[in-house]
Protein backbone atom coordinates (compact mmCIF):
# COMPACT_ATOMS: atom_id res chain seq x y z
CA UNK A 1 0.00 0.00 0.00
CA UNK A 2 1.39 3.59 -1.21
CA UNK A 3 0.50 6.19 1.03
CA UNK A 4 -0.38 9.48 -0.49
CA UNK A 5 -0.84 12.91 1.03
CA UNK A 6 -3.75 14.20 -1.22
CA UNK A 7 -3.67 17.57 0.39
CA UNK A 8 -0.55 18.75 -0.78
CA UNK A 9 -1.89 20.01 -3.94
CA UNK A 10 0.41 23.21 -3.23
CA UNK A 11 3.77 21.39 -4.45
CA UNK A 12 1.85 19.32 -6.82
CA UNK A 13 2.34 16.21 -5.54
CA UNK A 14 3.52 13.60 -7.83
CA UNK A 15 2.51 10.18 -6.31
CA UNK A 16 4.88 7.69 -7.23
CA UNK A 17 2.62 5.20 -7.56
CA UNK A 18 2.92 1.16 -8.99
CA UNK A 19 -0.11 0.08 -10.69
CA UNK A 20 -0.59 -3.85 -10.26
CA UNK A 21 -2.79 -6.48 -11.19
CA UNK A 22 -3.57 -7.16 -7.55
CA UNK A 23 -5.11 -3.37 -7.77
CA UNK A 24 -7.53 -3.62 -10.33
CA UNK A 25 -10.49 -2.80 -8.80
CA UNK A 26 -13.70 -5.14 -9.87
CA UNK A 27 -17.06 -3.22 -10.87
CA UNK A 28 -20.87 -5.31 -10.53
CA UNK A 29 -23.51 -5.74 -11.77
CA UNK A 30 -27.03 -5.46 -9.56
CA UNK A 31 -27.46 -9.19 -9.85
CA UNK A 32 -23.65 -10.30 -9.29
CA UNK A 33 -24.03 -7.60 -6.13
CA UNK A 34 -27.40 -9.34 -5.44
CA UNK A 35 -25.48 -13.38 -5.35
CA UNK A 36 -22.64 -11.64 -2.94
CA UNK A 37 -25.00 -10.22 -0.36
CA UNK A 38 -26.80 -14.00 -0.83
CA UNK A 39 -23.65 -15.61 -0.45
CA UNK A 40 -22.61 -13.95 2.87
CA UNK A 41 -26.17 -14.33 4.52
CA UNK A 42 -26.46 -17.80 3.75
CA UNK A 43 -22.66 -19.44 3.78
CA UNK A 44 -21.09 -17.60 5.88
CA UNK A 45 -23.81 -16.82 8.20
CA UNK A 46 -23.05 -12.79 8.38
CA UNK A 47 -26.89 -11.38 9.17
CA UNK A 48 -28.54 -9.35 7.23
CA UNK A 49 -28.72 -6.68 10.02
CA UNK A 50 -24.59 -6.77 10.35
CA UNK A 51 -24.20 -5.98 6.61
CA UNK A 52 -26.56 -2.95 6.68
CA UNK A 53 -24.51 -2.34 9.88
CA UNK A 54 -21.37 -1.87 7.76
CA UNK A 55 -22.77 0.21 5.28
CA UNK A 56 -24.49 2.47 7.62
CA UNK A 57 -21.88 3.14 9.91
CA UNK A 58 -19.58 3.99 6.91
CA UNK A 59 -21.71 6.38 5.33
CA UNK A 60 -21.91 7.97 8.53
CA UNK A 61 -18.28 8.16 8.39
CA UNK A 62 -17.96 10.35 5.69
CA UNK A 63 -20.90 12.65 6.64
CA UNK A 64 -18.14 13.35 9.54
CA UNK A 65 -15.19 13.80 7.45
CA UNK A 66 -17.15 15.59 4.83
CA UNK A 67 -20.20 17.21 7.18
CA UNK A 68 -19.41 17.23 10.83
CA UNK A 69 -21.85 15.60 13.36
CA UNK A 70 -22.11 16.96 16.18
CA UNK A 71 -24.48 20.09 16.37
CA UNK A 72 -25.27 19.72 12.46
CA UNK A 73 -28.44 18.90 11.33
CA UNK A 74 -29.13 16.07 8.51
CA UNK A 75 -32.00 15.33 7.00
CA UNK A 76 -32.71 12.02 5.54
CA UNK A 77 -35.16 10.65 3.12
CA UNK A 78 -35.83 6.76 3.47
CA UNK A 79 -37.42 4.67 0.18
CA UNK A 80 -39.34 1.36 1.24
CA UNK A 81 -36.42 -1.14 0.51
CA UNK A 82 -33.17 -2.16 1.96
CA UNK A 83 -31.65 1.17 0.92
CA UNK A 84 -33.95 3.22 3.41
CA UNK A 85 -32.59 0.35 5.51
CA UNK A 86 -29.28 1.47 5.51
CA UNK A 87 -30.50 5.43 5.88
CA UNK A 88 -32.01 4.08 9.36
CA UNK A 89 -28.61 3.07 10.71
CA UNK A 90 -26.96 6.35 9.06
CA UNK A 91 -30.20 8.23 11.36
CA UNK A 92 -29.50 6.11 14.81
CA UNK A 93 -25.29 6.85 14.27
CA UNK A 94 -25.48 10.70 13.63
CA UNK A 95 -28.67 11.02 16.91
CA UNK A 96 -25.66 8.77 18.40
CA UNK A 97 -23.03 10.66 17.80
CA UNK A 98 -24.62 14.13 18.73
CA UNK A 99 -26.39 15.65 15.28
CA UNK A 100 -29.80 16.37 14.83
CA UNK A 101 -32.05 14.29 12.54
CA UNK A 102 -35.49 13.98 11.05
CA UNK A 103 -36.08 10.67 8.73
CA UNK A 104 -38.59 11.49 6.39
CA UNK A 105 -40.47 7.78 5.01
CA UNK A 106 -41.41 7.58 1.41
CA UNK A 107 -42.93 4.51 1.59
CA UNK A 108 -45.39 3.20 3.86
CA UNK A 109 -44.19 2.05 7.70
CA UNK A 110 -45.74 -1.04 7.55
CA UNK A 111 -44.21 -2.80 4.82
CA UNK A 112 -40.67 -2.84 5.55
CA UNK A 113 -39.02 -6.01 5.64
CA UNK A 114 -36.31 -7.34 6.99
CA UNK A 115 -33.26 -5.92 8.42
CA UNK A 116 -34.74 -2.61 7.27
CA UNK A 117 -37.93 -3.56 9.55
CA UNK A 118 -35.65 -4.39 12.21
CA UNK A 119 -34.02 -1.04 12.01
CA UNK A 120 -36.80 1.09 11.43
CA UNK A 121 -38.46 -0.57 14.67
CA UNK A 122 -35.25 -0.03 16.68
CA UNK A 123 -35.56 3.94 15.56
CA UNK A 124 -39.56 4.51 16.67
CA UNK A 125 -37.90 3.74 19.92
CA UNK A 126 -35.88 6.70 20.12
CA UNK A 127 -36.41 10.13 20.07
CA UNK A 128 -36.04 10.63 16.05
CA UNK A 129 -38.63 12.68 14.07
CA UNK A 130 -40.12 9.88 11.82
CA UNK A 131 -42.71 11.51 9.37
CA UNK A 132 -44.54 10.21 6.67
CA UNK A 133 -44.09 12.32 3.27
CA UNK A 134 -47.35 12.48 1.86
CA UNK A 135 -46.53 15.74 -0.11
CA UNK A 136 -43.11 17.41 -1.35
CA UNK A 137 -44.53 20.82 0.16
CA UNK A 138 -43.70 19.16 3.65
CA UNK A 139 -40.36 18.62 3.27
CA UNK A 140 -39.02 22.29 1.84
CA UNK A 141 -38.41 24.15 5.08
CA UNK A 142 -36.57 20.94 6.83
CA UNK A 143 -34.30 20.89 3.52
CA UNK A 144 -34.05 24.56 3.62
CA UNK A 145 -32.41 24.66 7.13
CA UNK A 146 -30.12 21.25 7.14
CA UNK A 147 -26.48 21.09 7.20
CA UNK A 148 -26.64 17.96 5.10
CA UNK A 149 -29.36 15.49 3.04
CA UNK A 150 -28.88 11.72 2.65
CA UNK A 151 -30.66 9.85 0.02
CA UNK A 152 -31.58 6.48 0.94
CA UNK A 153 -34.52 6.38 -1.16
CA UNK A 154 -33.28 3.89 -3.96
CA UNK A 155 -30.38 2.08 -4.16
CA UNK A 156 -30.25 -1.09 -6.52
CA UNK A 157 -33.92 -2.25 -6.23
CA UNK A 158 -34.40 0.97 -8.51
CA UNK A 159 -36.49 -1.19 -11.12
CA UNK A 160 -38.83 1.61 -13.23
CA UNK A 161 -38.68 5.26 -14.09
CA UNK A 162 -38.72 7.81 -11.15
CA UNK A 163 -42.02 9.57 -10.91
CA UNK A 164 -44.86 11.33 -8.16
CA UNK A 165 -43.88 12.22 -4.92
CA UNK A 166 -40.60 10.47 -5.44
CA UNK A 167 -39.64 12.80 -8.35
CA UNK A 168 -40.83 16.12 -6.64
CA UNK A 169 -38.61 15.38 -3.87
CA UNK A 170 -35.47 14.65 -5.84
CA UNK A 171 -36.22 17.79 -7.52
CA UNK A 172 -36.28 19.65 -4.58
CA UNK A 173 -33.31 18.24 -3.05
CA UNK A 174 -31.09 18.86 -6.10
CA UNK A 175 -32.59 22.46 -5.71
CA UNK A 176 -31.53 22.73 -2.13
CA UNK A 177 -28.16 23.70 -2.39
CA UNK A 178 -27.10 21.45 0.59
CA UNK A 179 -24.22 18.93 0.32
CA UNK A 180 -26.14 15.73 -0.46
CA UNK A 181 -24.54 12.07 0.58
CA UNK A 182 -26.44 9.06 -1.72
CA UNK A 183 -26.10 5.66 -0.29
CA UNK A 184 -25.13 2.84 -2.56
CA UNK A 185 -26.01 4.94 -5.48
CA UNK A 186 -27.50 8.40 -6.26
CA UNK A 187 -31.41 7.78 -6.02
CA UNK A 188 -32.77 7.79 -9.87
CA UNK A 189 -29.50 6.00 -12.12
CA UNK A 190 -29.37 2.47 -13.29
CA UNK A 191 -27.22 0.36 -11.05
CA UNK A 192 -26.58 -1.89 -14.24
CA UNK A 193 -26.21 0.84 -17.13
CA UNK A 194 -25.47 4.46 -15.54
CA UNK A 195 -28.78 5.40 -16.92
CA UNK A 196 -30.79 8.17 -15.51
CA UNK A 197 -34.42 6.81 -15.19
CA UNK A 198 -36.35 9.86 -15.38
CA UNK A 199 -35.06 12.01 -12.80
CA UNK A 200 -32.08 11.20 -10.33
CA UNK A 201 -30.28 12.56 -7.01
CA UNK A 202 -26.96 14.64 -7.54
CA UNK A 203 -24.86 14.06 -4.37
CA UNK A 204 -21.93 15.29 -3.87
CA UNK A 205 -20.51 11.83 -2.16
CA UNK A 206 -21.64 8.59 -2.37
CA UNK A 207 -20.73 5.47 -0.52
CA UNK A 208 -21.49 2.20 -2.47
CA UNK A 209 -21.55 -1.13 -1.06
CA UNK A 210 -19.73 -4.01 -1.64
CA UNK A 211 -18.35 -3.15 -4.71
CA UNK A 212 -19.27 -0.31 -7.17
CA UNK A 213 -21.82 -0.92 -9.21
CA UNK A 214 -21.19 -0.77 -13.19
CA UNK A 215 -23.95 2.82 -12.54
CA UNK A 216 -21.75 4.36 -10.07
CA UNK A 217 -18.52 4.44 -12.97
CA UNK A 218 -20.57 4.79 -16.32
CA UNK A 219 -22.03 8.10 -17.28
CA UNK A 220 -24.81 9.70 -16.52
CA UNK A 221 -24.50 8.12 -13.48
CA UNK A 222 -21.17 8.63 -12.53
CA UNK A 223 -21.22 12.18 -12.97
CA UNK A 224 -24.32 12.25 -10.54
CA UNK A 225 -22.48 10.75 -7.83
CA UNK A 226 -20.11 13.38 -6.82
CA UNK A 227 -16.89 11.81 -4.76
CA UNK A 228 -17.57 8.04 -4.47
CA UNK A 229 -16.22 5.54 -1.96
CA UNK A 230 -16.69 1.88 -1.60
CA UNK A 231 -16.95 0.36 1.86
CA UNK A 232 -16.75 -3.56 1.76
CA UNK A 233 -19.22 -3.93 4.27
CA UNK A 234 -16.66 -7.08 5.47
CA UNK A 235 -17.36 -9.13 2.42
CA UNK A 236 -14.44 -11.56 2.58
CA UNK A 237 -11.93 -10.26 -0.57
CA UNK A 238 -12.06 -13.80 -2.25
CA UNK A 239 -16.04 -13.11 -2.82
CA UNK A 240 -15.46 -9.80 -4.21
CA UNK A 241 -13.11 -11.12 -6.52
CA UNK A 242 -15.37 -12.47 -8.69
CA UNK A 243 -15.97 -14.25 -12.27
CA UNK A 244 -13.49 -13.67 -15.31
CA UNK A 245 -16.13 -12.10 -17.15
CA UNK A 246 -15.75 -9.26 -14.53
CA UNK A 247 -15.64 -5.70 -15.44
CA UNK A 248 -12.85 -4.22 -13.90
CA UNK A 249 -11.49 -0.49 -13.52
CA UNK A 250 -8.60 0.32 -15.81
CA UNK A 251 -5.16 -0.02 -14.81
CA UNK A 252 -2.83 -1.76 -17.04
CA UNK A 253 0.74 -2.31 -15.43
CA UNK A 254 3.75 0.18 -16.14
CA UNK A 255 5.62 0.16 -19.89
CA UNK A 256 8.59 -2.13 -19.42
CA UNK A 257 11.53 0.17 -19.09
CA UNK A 258 13.34 0.82 -22.03
CA UNK A 259 16.92 -0.57 -22.43
CA UNK A 260 19.73 1.60 -22.04
CA UNK A 261 20.91 0.31 -25.65
CA UNK A 262 17.15 0.78 -27.45
CA UNK A 263 17.54 1.57 -30.93
CA UNK A 264 14.20 2.31 -33.32
CA UNK A 265 13.58 -1.34 -33.73
CA UNK A 266 13.29 -2.53 -30.70
CA UNK A 267 10.98 -0.11 -29.18
CA UNK A 268 8.46 -0.77 -32.07
CA UNK A 269 7.97 -0.63 -35.67
CA UNK A 270 4.32 0.21 -37.29
CA UNK A 271 2.98 0.94 -40.24
CA UNK A 272 0.06 3.20 -41.17
CA UNK A 273 -2.24 2.68 -43.47
CA UNK A 274 -4.15 5.73 -43.95
CA UNK A 275 -5.27 8.99 -45.38
CA UNK A 276 -7.21 9.94 -48.31
CA UNK A 277 -7.82 13.57 -50.68
CA UNK A 278 -8.44 15.95 -48.19
CA UNK A 279 -7.96 13.79 -44.75
CA UNK A 280 -4.46 15.47 -44.43
CA UNK A 281 -4.83 15.50 -40.36
CA UNK A 282 -5.56 11.75 -39.26
CA UNK A 283 -2.50 10.18 -41.32
CA UNK A 284 -0.53 12.29 -39.49
CA UNK A 285 -1.98 11.91 -36.14
CA UNK A 286 -1.70 8.52 -35.97
CA UNK A 287 1.37 8.16 -37.53
CA UNK A 288 3.21 10.84 -35.02
CA UNK A 289 1.30 9.86 -32.25
CA UNK A 290 2.97 6.04 -32.53
CA UNK A 291 6.44 8.08 -31.96
CA UNK A 292 5.20 10.49 -29.22
CA UNK A 293 3.97 7.91 -27.15
CA UNK A 294 7.73 6.07 -27.40
CA UNK A 295 7.43 3.59 -30.30
CA UNK A 296 10.54 3.73 -32.20
CA UNK A 297 9.87 3.65 -36.29
CA UNK A 298 6.60 4.77 -37.79
CA UNK A 299 5.62 4.08 -41.35
CA UNK A 300 2.78 5.56 -43.51
CA UNK A 301 1.48 4.64 -46.30
CA UNK A 302 -1.02 7.34 -47.77
CA UNK A 303 -1.89 8.12 -51.38
CA UNK A 304 1.61 9.64 -53.09
CA UNK A 305 -0.17 13.18 -53.68
CA UNK A 306 -0.60 13.87 -49.77
CA UNK A 307 3.03 13.10 -48.67
CA UNK A 308 4.61 16.10 -49.90
CA UNK A 309 1.87 17.84 -47.46
CA UNK A 310 1.64 15.94 -44.29
CA UNK A 311 5.61 15.73 -44.76
CA UNK A 312 6.28 19.41 -43.45
CA UNK A 313 4.62 18.53 -40.47
CA UNK A 314 6.25 14.98 -39.63
CA UNK A 315 9.21 14.87 -41.24
CA UNK A 316 10.23 12.05 -38.39
CA UNK A 317 7.68 9.67 -40.23
CA UNK A 318 9.08 7.63 -42.90
CA UNK A 319 6.56 7.68 -45.95
CA UNK A 320 5.43 4.64 -48.32
CA UNK A 321 3.93 6.46 -50.80
CA UNK A 322 0.73 4.66 -52.53
CA UNK A 323 -1.22 4.43 -55.92
CA UNK A 324 -4.51 6.16 -55.78
CA UNK A 325 -7.92 6.07 -56.96
CA UNK A 326 -9.12 8.90 -59.33
CA UNK A 327 -11.14 10.13 -55.96
CA UNK A 328 -7.45 10.39 -54.19
CA UNK A 329 -7.41 7.33 -52.05
CA UNK A 330 -5.40 4.32 -52.07
CA UNK A 331 -6.07 2.22 -54.95
CA UNK A 332 -6.75 -1.84 -54.78
CA UNK A 333 -3.08 -2.28 -56.74
CA UNK A 334 -1.12 -1.58 -53.83
CA UNK A 335 -1.97 -4.94 -52.06
CA UNK A 336 0.92 -7.02 -52.83
CA UNK A 337 3.04 -4.29 -51.36
CA UNK A 338 0.96 -3.51 -48.14
CA UNK A 339 0.76 -7.24 -47.52
CA UNK A 340 4.61 -7.64 -47.55
CA UNK A 341 5.78 -4.87 -45.75
CA UNK A 342 3.02 -5.49 -42.84
CA UNK A 343 4.31 -8.81 -42.66
CA UNK A 344 7.40 -6.82 -41.19
CA UNK A 345 5.86 -4.99 -38.34
CA UNK A 346 4.91 -5.37 -35.06
CA UNK A 347 1.83 -4.11 -35.66
CA UNK A 348 -0.56 -2.16 -38.72
CA UNK A 349 -3.05 0.32 -38.13
CA UNK A 350 -5.53 0.30 -40.88
CA UNK A 351 -8.25 3.25 -41.40
CA UNK A 352 -7.65 6.69 -40.28
CA UNK A 353 -9.13 8.94 -42.74
CA UNK A 354 -8.89 6.18 -45.84
CA UNK A 355 -12.60 7.34 -46.78
CA UNK A 356 -15.57 5.01 -48.55
CA UNK A 357 -14.26 5.15 -51.44
CA UNK A 358 -15.58 1.10 -52.76
CA UNK A 359 -11.90 0.38 -54.46
CA UNK A 360 -10.10 1.15 -50.90
CA UNK A 361 -12.73 -0.66 -48.87
CA UNK A 362 -12.14 -3.59 -51.01
CA UNK A 363 -8.66 -3.04 -50.10
CA UNK A 364 -9.25 -2.80 -46.75
CA UNK A 365 -11.19 -6.12 -46.31
CA UNK A 366 -8.74 -8.42 -48.65
CA UNK A 367 -5.94 -6.74 -46.21
CA UNK A 368 -7.96 -7.87 -42.96
CA UNK A 369 -8.16 -10.76 -44.48
CA UNK A 370 -4.55 -11.44 -45.04
CA UNK A 371 -2.36 -9.64 -42.59
CA UNK A 372 -1.14 -12.12 -40.36
CA UNK A 373 0.09 -9.43 -37.87
CA UNK A 374 -1.75 -7.39 -35.10
CA UNK A 375 -3.76 -5.18 -36.49
CA UNK A 376 -6.06 -2.48 -35.19
CA UNK A 377 -8.50 -1.11 -37.38
CA UNK A 378 -9.92 2.53 -36.80
CA UNK A 379 -12.75 4.80 -38.50
CA UNK A 380 -13.29 4.26 -42.46
CA UNK A 381 -11.73 0.54 -41.60
CA UNK A 382 -13.95 -0.54 -39.36
CA UNK A 383 -17.30 0.50 -41.76
CA UNK A 384 -15.49 -1.13 -44.71
CA UNK A 385 -15.41 -4.62 -42.24
CA UNK A 386 -18.35 -3.89 -40.36
CA UNK A 387 -21.06 -5.78 -42.50
CA UNK A 388 -18.47 -8.38 -42.84
CA UNK A 389 -17.64 -9.55 -39.50
CA UNK A 390 -16.20 -12.87 -40.53
CA UNK A 391 -13.25 -11.52 -41.97
CA UNK A 392 -12.12 -9.96 -38.41
CA UNK A 393 -13.30 -13.38 -36.74
CA UNK A 394 -11.76 -15.26 -38.77
CA UNK A 395 -8.02 -13.36 -39.05
CA UNK A 396 -5.29 -15.80 -37.83
CA UNK A 397 -3.01 -12.79 -35.81
CA UNK A 398 -5.12 -10.53 -32.89
CA UNK A 399 -7.08 -7.46 -34.39
CA UNK A 400 -8.04 -4.39 -32.25
CA UNK A 401 -10.89 -2.24 -33.10
CA UNK A 402 -11.88 0.93 -31.83
CA UNK A 403 -14.99 2.21 -32.70
CA UNK A 404 -17.02 5.41 -31.33
CA UNK A 405 -20.50 4.71 -31.08
CA UNK A 406 -21.60 5.13 -34.43
CA UNK A 407 -18.89 2.14 -35.71
CA UNK A 408 -20.14 0.63 -33.11
CA UNK A 409 -23.91 0.35 -34.06
CA UNK A 410 -22.13 -0.64 -37.37
CA UNK A 411 -20.53 -3.40 -35.86
CA UNK A 412 -22.68 -4.79 -33.61
CA UNK A 413 -25.77 -4.33 -35.63
CA UNK A 414 -27.47 -2.39 -32.57
CA UNK A 415 -29.11 1.08 -32.27
CA UNK A 416 -26.83 3.83 -30.95
CA UNK A 417 -29.25 4.07 -27.99
CA UNK A 418 -29.09 0.35 -27.56
CA UNK A 419 -25.39 0.71 -27.14
CA UNK A 420 -25.86 3.92 -24.42
CA UNK A 421 -27.66 1.90 -22.50
CA UNK A 422 -26.39 -1.22 -22.49
CA UNK A 423 -22.95 -0.68 -23.37
CA UNK A 424 -21.24 -3.40 -21.36
CA UNK A 425 -23.54 -6.86 -22.76
CA UNK A 426 -23.18 -5.24 -26.09
CA UNK A 427 -19.41 -4.83 -25.77
CA UNK A 428 -18.92 -8.23 -24.27
CA UNK A 429 -21.13 -9.59 -27.01
CA UNK A 430 -19.36 -8.26 -29.95
CA UNK A 431 -15.72 -8.59 -28.65
CA UNK A 432 -16.72 -12.54 -28.05
CA UNK A 433 -18.24 -12.75 -31.80
CA UNK A 434 -15.82 -10.80 -33.48
CA UNK A 435 -12.59 -12.81 -31.49
CA UNK A 436 -11.34 -8.89 -30.93
CA UNK A 437 -10.45 -6.33 -28.80
CA UNK A 438 -12.87 -3.59 -28.87
CA UNK A 439 -12.52 -0.79 -27.37
CA UNK A 440 -15.65 1.29 -27.59
CA UNK A 441 -14.89 5.27 -26.92
CA UNK A 442 -16.79 7.58 -25.08
CA UNK A 443 -16.63 9.36 -21.88
CA UNK A 444 -15.15 6.58 -19.81
CA UNK A 445 -13.98 4.40 -22.98
CA UNK A 446 -14.61 0.60 -22.50
CA UNK A 447 -12.02 -1.91 -23.56
CA UNK A 448 -13.81 -5.07 -24.21
CA UNK A 449 -11.50 -8.87 -24.81
CA UNK A 450 -12.75 -11.83 -26.36
CA UNK A 451 -12.83 -13.70 -23.07
CA UNK A 452 -15.96 -11.06 -21.50
CA UNK A 453 -13.57 -9.11 -19.73
CA UNK A 454 -14.34 -5.35 -19.36
CA UNK A 455 -12.12 -2.80 -18.64
CA UNK A 456 -13.66 0.83 -17.65
CA UNK A 457 -11.15 3.69 -18.43
CA UNK A 458 -11.10 7.07 -16.23
CA UNK A 459 -8.92 8.69 -17.35
CA UNK A 460 -9.69 11.48 -20.01
CA UNK A 461 -12.09 14.63 -20.17
CA UNK A 462 -14.96 15.84 -22.37
CA UNK A 463 -12.37 18.36 -24.03
CA UNK A 464 -11.22 15.47 -26.08
CA UNK A 465 -14.51 14.58 -27.83
CA UNK A 466 -12.67 16.23 -30.68
CA UNK A 467 -11.44 15.85 -34.40
CA UNK A 468 -8.15 13.45 -34.77
CA UNK A 469 -8.86 12.37 -30.78
CA UNK A 470 -8.87 8.97 -31.96
CA UNK A 471 -6.53 8.90 -34.44
CA UNK A 472 -4.04 10.00 -31.72
CA UNK A 473 -5.36 6.74 -29.90
CA UNK A 474 -4.50 4.73 -32.44
CA UNK A 475 -1.03 5.45 -32.45
CA UNK A 476 -0.46 5.27 -28.72
CA UNK A 477 -1.79 1.95 -28.68
CA UNK A 478 0.68 0.67 -31.19
CA UNK A 479 3.38 2.22 -29.11
CA UNK A 480 2.67 0.44 -26.25
CA UNK A 481 2.52 -2.75 -28.08
CA UNK A 482 6.26 -1.95 -29.48
CA UNK A 483 7.54 -0.91 -26.29
CA UNK A 484 6.86 -4.84 -24.78
CA UNK A 485 3.83 -4.81 -23.07
CA UNK A 486 1.50 -8.19 -23.85
CA UNK A 487 -1.18 -6.88 -26.34
CA UNK A 488 -3.92 -6.60 -23.91
CA UNK A 489 -2.00 -4.65 -21.75
CA UNK A 490 -1.05 -2.51 -24.48
CA UNK A 491 -4.22 -1.59 -25.41
CA UNK A 492 -5.52 -0.51 -21.56
CA UNK A 493 -2.19 1.30 -21.64
CA UNK A 494 -3.07 3.02 -24.40
CA UNK A 495 -6.43 4.62 -23.86
CA UNK A 496 -5.40 5.08 -20.19
CA UNK A 497 -2.29 6.97 -21.40
CA UNK A 498 -4.21 8.92 -24.42
CA UNK A 499 -6.74 10.21 -21.77
CA UNK A 500 -3.84 11.19 -19.68
CA UNK A 501 -2.33 13.18 -22.14
CA UNK A 502 -5.72 15.02 -22.38
CA UNK A 503 -6.22 15.65 -18.97
CA UNK A 504 -2.56 17.52 -19.11
CA UNK A 505 -3.49 19.11 -22.10
CA UNK A 506 -7.01 19.98 -20.15
CA UNK A 507 -4.80 21.40 -17.42
CA UNK A 508 -2.46 23.57 -19.07
CA UNK A 509 -4.72 24.83 -21.48
CA UNK A 510 -8.34 24.30 -20.34
CA UNK A 511 -10.41 21.60 -21.40
CA UNK A 512 -12.35 24.28 -24.18
CA UNK A 513 -10.14 24.60 -26.81
CA UNK A 514 -8.50 21.31 -26.59
CA UNK A 515 -7.69 19.91 -30.55
CA UNK A 516 -5.73 16.45 -31.31
CA UNK A 517 -2.81 18.15 -31.77
CA UNK A 518 -2.69 19.17 -28.22
CA UNK A 519 -3.26 15.49 -26.92
CA UNK A 520 -0.37 14.54 -29.07
CA UNK A 521 2.22 17.11 -27.73
CA UNK A 522 1.35 16.53 -24.23
CA UNK A 523 2.36 12.25 -24.89
CA UNK A 524 6.10 12.71 -23.85
CA UNK A 525 4.51 14.13 -20.80
CA UNK A 526 1.66 11.72 -19.90
CA UNK A 527 4.63 8.50 -20.29
CA UNK A 528 6.91 10.67 -18.49
CA UNK A 529 3.69 11.03 -15.62
CA UNK A 530 2.69 7.54 -16.14
CA UNK A 531 5.61 6.29 -15.36
CA UNK A 532 7.09 8.32 -12.24
CA UNK A 533 3.65 9.44 -10.60
CA UNK A 534 0.66 11.13 -12.18
CA UNK A 535 -0.36 14.77 -10.14
CA UNK A 536 -2.39 13.96 -7.34
CA UNK A 537 -5.59 15.13 -8.39
CA UNK A 538 -5.21 12.68 -11.83
CA UNK A 539 -4.30 9.52 -9.65
CA UNK A 540 -6.58 9.79 -7.50
CA UNK A 541 -9.63 9.77 -10.12
CA UNK A 542 -7.71 7.15 -12.13
CA UNK A 543 -7.80 4.65 -8.98
CA UNK A 544 -11.51 5.15 -8.41
CA UNK A 545 -13.49 5.17 -5.29
CA UNK A 546 -11.30 5.37 -2.17
CA UNK A 547 -11.49 2.38 -0.06
CA UNK A 548 -13.36 3.47 3.43
N1 LIG B 1 -24.46 -6.00 -0.28
C1 LIG B 1 -25.11 -4.94 -0.42
O1 LIG B 1 -24.94 -4.28 -1.41
C2 LIG B 1 -26.06 -4.51 0.60
C3 LIG B 1 -26.99 -3.60 0.22
N2 LIG B 1 -27.85 -3.03 1.03
C4 LIG B 1 -28.68 -1.99 0.54
O2 LIG B 1 -29.78 -2.54 -0.09
C5 LIG B 1 -30.07 -1.87 -1.29
C6 LIG B 1 -30.93 -2.68 -2.17
O3 LIG B 1 -32.11 -2.93 -1.48
P1 LIG B 1 -33.46 -3.38 -2.18
O4 LIG B 1 -34.43 -3.57 -1.07
O5 LIG B 1 -33.21 -4.51 -3.05
O6 LIG B 1 -33.85 -2.17 -3.11
P2 LIG B 1 -34.03 -0.59 -2.89
O7 LIG B 1 -33.85 -0.22 -1.47
O8 LIG B 1 -33.18 0.06 -3.88
O9 LIG B 1 -35.55 -0.25 -3.27
C7 LIG B 1 -36.48 -1.18 -3.64
C8 LIG B 1 -37.90 -0.63 -3.39
O10 LIG B 1 -38.16 0.50 -4.18
C9 LIG B 1 -39.25 0.20 -5.08
N3 LIG B 1 -38.99 0.90 -6.35
C10 LIG B 1 -38.05 0.61 -7.25
N4 LIG B 1 -38.06 1.51 -8.25
C11 LIG B 1 -39.05 2.39 -7.95
C12 LIG B 1 -39.56 3.55 -8.59
N5 LIG B 1 -39.03 4.00 -9.73
N6 LIG B 1 -40.57 4.20 -8.03
C13 LIG B 1 -41.12 3.78 -6.87
N7 LIG B 1 -40.67 2.69 -6.18
C14 LIG B 1 -39.65 2.01 -6.74
C15 LIG B 1 -39.29 -1.28 -5.17
O11 LIG B 1 -40.55 -1.73 -5.56
C16 LIG B 1 -38.90 -1.68 -3.77
O12 LIG B 1 -40.00 -1.56 -2.90
C17 LIG B 1 -28.72 -1.52 -1.80
O13 LIG B 1 -28.75 -0.52 -2.77
C18 LIG B 1 -28.01 -1.11 -0.52
O14 LIG B 1 -28.24 0.25 -0.24
C19 LIG B 1 -27.91 -3.57 2.41
O15 LIG B 1 -28.35 -2.72 3.33
C20 LIG B 1 -26.55 -4.06 2.88
C21 LIG B 1 -26.01 -5.07 1.97
K1 LIG C 1 -29.60 6.06 -2.83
Amino acid sequence: MIFIDFKDKERRNFCREKRTKESVMRVCSVQEMRAMDRYAIEHLAIPEEILMENAGLAAAAVLKREIGIPGRKFVIFCGGGNNGGDGFVVARKVFSDGGTVRVFLLADPEKFRGAARTNLDILKRLPIDLISVESAEQVRCDIRHCHGIVDAIFGTGLDRPVGGLFKEVIDLINGSGRKVLSLDIPSGVNGDTGEIMGVAVQADFTVTFGLPKIGNILYPGFSRGGKLHVCHISFPPDLQAGTSRGVLLNNPPPVPPRNLDAHKGSVGEALFIAGAANYFGAPCFAALSFLKAGGGYSRLAAPASMIPSIAQRGGEIVFVPQRETAAGSLSGDNFEELLALSAKMDMVVIGPGLSLEEETKSLVRALVQDIARPLLIDGDGITAVASRPELISERKAPTILTPHPGEMARLSGMSIQDIRRERIRILQETAANLRAIVVLKGAHSLIGMPDGRVFINLSGNPGMATAGSGDVLTGTIAAMYGQGLPLEDAVCKGVLIHGLSGDLAAEARGEDGITAQDILNFLPEARKADREGVPAELFRRYSGPEIL
